[in-house]
């Protein structure tokens, strides 16, 4: 029987993946020899210390930089040198900063909208706006925090977990081929923080969508996603899934945190 290839079936493949970035008179490089294959659904959680590349390693996904060498590949496509605006009509990234997913002056309901739209002619028709009210009610209500009977609020009157729920409802709301978590929970409080993990969890199971996301909270390193990536210096250094991810330990994870 045919072995399935592993390389075919990627939702996500890097393949010798470099960025560098010009310092004075010398090159230095952030991202070397970066190898990834994410399956469709994987939900890998990305582990590194500060300045490790974890950032780096989103925003060469993202085209937010150049690459120096190697090529990267999303749900069949090359992405390598497709412009910004292509990558972001795949991908959908929600930042630490609760105030980047959103607009700040433009109300819930309208944020959703927008989001529902993107990739098509952005308008904000009251009509339509009207239309999709009741669903946006019960999109918002999955949050477990309001949101629902804030949805004629603009987002900056928000609290930061109920911004954070919206901005990952906008994330996923027309599913993105890609989701990047890039240390969305970090400015919370511990509680809303675990409540926005639960909803990302829902969401990315229900969804069945491939997720990266970076995190610095070993514990939830260890409870969330089916798969753990370690940045050092560039490099990626440990790459543990299936049994390996669920016997690990936080003194297991601390070894890279020298
Ligand atoms: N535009 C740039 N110019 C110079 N150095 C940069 C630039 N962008 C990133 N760096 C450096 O590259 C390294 C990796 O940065 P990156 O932000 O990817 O790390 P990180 O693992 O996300 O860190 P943190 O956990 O602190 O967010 C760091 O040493 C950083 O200072």
């Amino acid at each position: 029987m045919q072995q399935p290839n592993n390389e075919e079936a990627a939702q996500l493949q890097l393949n010798q993946v470099a960025v560098n970035v010009v310092v004075g008179q010398s090159v230095r490089p952030l991202l070397q020899n970066i190898d990834l294959t994410v399956q469709p659904g994987e939900f890998v959680t990305v582990l590194g210390a500060n300045g490790a590349g974890k950032s780096t390693l989103f925003n060469a996904i993202t085209s937010d930089v150049p690459l120096a060498g190697g090529t990267i590949t999303l749900a069949g496509h090359d992405i390598s040198a497709a412009k910004r605006e292509r990558r972001a009509h795949l991908i959908a990234r929600v930042f630490q900063d609760p105030k980047m997913g959103t607009a700040p002056r433009m109300t819930v309901a309208e944020n959703l909208a927008l989001a529902s739209r993107r990739g098509q002619r952005l308008t904000l028709a009251s009509r339509q706006l009207k239309a999709q009210f009741s669903a946006f009610e019960k999109l918002a209500a999955q949050t477990g925090n309001g949101l629902e009977k804030a949805l004629n609020k603009p987002t900056e009157e928000l609290s930061g977990g109920q911004r954070q729920a919206l901005s990952l409802l906008m994330a996923t709301m027309r599913r993105p081929e890609l989701l990047l978590l890039d240390e969305h929970t970090a400015a919370l409080d511990p509680h809303t923080s675990e409540a926005i993990m639960t909803l990302t969890q829902q969401i990315v199971a229900r969804e069945q969508l491939t997720c990266l996301m970076i995190t610095h909270q070993l514990e939830d390193a260890l409870t969330y996603g089916s798969r753990l990536i370690v940045l050092q210096a560039g490099h990626i250094v440990a790459d543990y899934s299936g049994e390996a991810k669920a016997q690990l330990t936080r003194a297991d994870l601390l070894q890279y945190f020298g």
